[in-house]
């Protein structure tokens, strides 16, 4: 642990060379880190307080780093978490510090709780399968396998027990994961051919109580990541800890599925999430709603909830879309404001057409950034490349032309469309995790 201490400066700027981080990035993110403390080979690192808001970005975007960096200088294996300076000084009380790094370390959006799910006849079994799991982890379902088509609220009820737990037990480890990092962390793995990383990452997933695995058809079919995924799944469901999967179908309808895979997805419980009834398309407006500080009239509730009607991933994209027309107009929500702004989404809702603001929003929503981000004129590499993969999945998916696409795209002209295109055709050549992650949110954007 001395030697870490000692060494921090050389850690972080090692680090700075080996991801070739600009000086902006390194002197914003990494700098202010410090070395907190060293036990039971987790290494834990200190966030300045005032920068509480950056925590999650840098839990994510870094830990990897310092993992590999720190192991690597200090030849053995060592996990990291984060925690906020005035958490650690606070450290007698220090089940908060060990909740704290619990959840970070799980992953969880701090949106998707119980209390904000809404629960209606659609979704009422996979409800009470769900806080019943939450509330006897390794106990009463498992696994606990959810489906449900796309923007049903899977992943909503998948964060919602996570929560649940860590709140009851903050001592558990919990683990949320998309298949789509699984399968990238897997991926990263075989291709560095490096042992060490790969024991790692069998450590990171087979030695939590709780583990979440959403979307799993992405993993299905993908031999490696499969094979991994099976064996993180024997090891845990025999030591009795809680497995959560969710997908798109129930097992049996999943075609290339093998049946190892189904007879053990069929252990536990199957609940299904179906498309949300009138009367719960109405409640979620209403709930979203209670934050917003002026009247809405019935009727535009009535009208928002009669004609967007197959996901709830788009009955709140149009809800945003009509207080963003509001503010942006300085407009009272009345019907006739609501209709004009919404004309778009509901004539297309009826034949579902994949346009160009529907790529934008579902892009948006897998990198957890805005699609106002999206279309900004800002070149922080975290909006750069969503950005070009929204162009080359809008030429893929639809016939628009480039300068359509570059106007949906925020009034961009042509050639940085054409850019943005090429760019993202070459890079899928070498990268193939970047190869992934596109054939996930093409699937996301086709699966209606
Ligand atoms: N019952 C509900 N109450 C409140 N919000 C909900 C409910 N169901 C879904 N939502 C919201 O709808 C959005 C989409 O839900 P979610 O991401 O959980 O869907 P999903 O089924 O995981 O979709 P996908 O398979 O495409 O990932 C989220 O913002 C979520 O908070």
């Amino acid at each position: 642990m001395d030697l870490i201490k000692e060494n921090w400066n050389l850690i972080k700027e090692t680090l700075r060379t080996e991801y070739d981080l600009s000086d902006i990035s390194y002197n914003t993110w990494v700098k202010p880190l410090n070395f907190h403390s060293e036990k039971d080979d987790i290494v834990t690192i200190m966030i300045p307080s005032d920068q509480a808001h950056a925590l999650k970005y840098i839990s994510s975007k870094y830990k990897s780093y310092f993992q590999v960096t720190i192991s690597e200088m200090m030849d053995h294996t060592y996990d990291i978490s984060f925690i906020l300076e005035k958490d650690a000084e606070n450290e007698t009380s220090s089940s908060k510090a060990v909740y704290n790094i619990n959840y970070i370390n799980a992953n969880l959006n701090s949106k998707y709780r119980f209390d904000t799910f809404v629960v209606g006849g659609n979704n009422k079994f996979a409800h009470s399968a769900s806080l019943a799991v939450a509330e006897s982890p390794g106990e009463a379902y498992n696994p606990l396998y959810l489906y449900g088509g796309a923007g049903l609220g899977k992943t909503h009820l998948m964060h919602s027990i996570g929560h649940f737990i860590l709140n009851q037990s903050p001592d558990m480890k919990v683990l949320y994961v998309t298949s789509e990092q699984f399968t990238n962390e897997v991926i990263e793995s075989i291709r560095s051919g490096n042992a060490a990383k790969m024991n790692r990452l069998r450590e990171k997933y087979r030695t939590v109580d709780v583990l979440l695995i959403d979307d799993v058809q992405f993993i299905i079919g993908k031999e490696s990541t499969q094979e991994e995924f099976f064996h993180t799944f024997n090891v845990l469901h025999s030591a009795g800890k809680q497995i959560i999967l969710s997908s798109d179908k129930p097992p049996k309808e999943m075609e290339t599925l093998e049946e190892r895979f189904r007879s053990r997805f069929e252990w536990g419980l199957i609940a299904d999430i179906q498309p949300p009834d009138y009367e719960t398309r109405y409640a979620i407006l209403k709930k979203n709603a209670e934050n917003y500080n002026k009247e809405i009239k019935e009727d535009v509730f009535q009208y928002i909830a009669t004609n967007i009607k197959s996901n709830i991933r788009e009955l709140e994209g149009a809800y945003n879309k009509v207080i963003a027309f509001a503010r942006l107009n300085k407009l009272d929500i009345t019907l006739e404001n609501v209709q004009e702004a919404l004309k778009d989404i509901i004539s297309s809702n009826a034949t579902r057409q994949v346009t160009p603001q529907l790529i934008i929003d579902i892009v948006a929503e897998h990198f957890g950034i805005s699609p106002e981000d999206i279309i900004s004129r800002k070149r922080n590499s975290e909006f750069v490349q969503p950005r070009q993969i929204c162009m080359y999945l809008c030429r893929q998916l639809t016939e628009e032309s480039l300068q359509s696409i570059g106007k949906a795209l925020g009034k961009k002209d042509h050639t940085t469309v054409i850019h943005g295109i090429d760019k993202i055709t070459e890079d899928i050549k070498t990268n193939a995790e970047l190869k992934n992650r596109i054939e996930i949110i093409r699937k996301k954007i086709n699966s209606d």
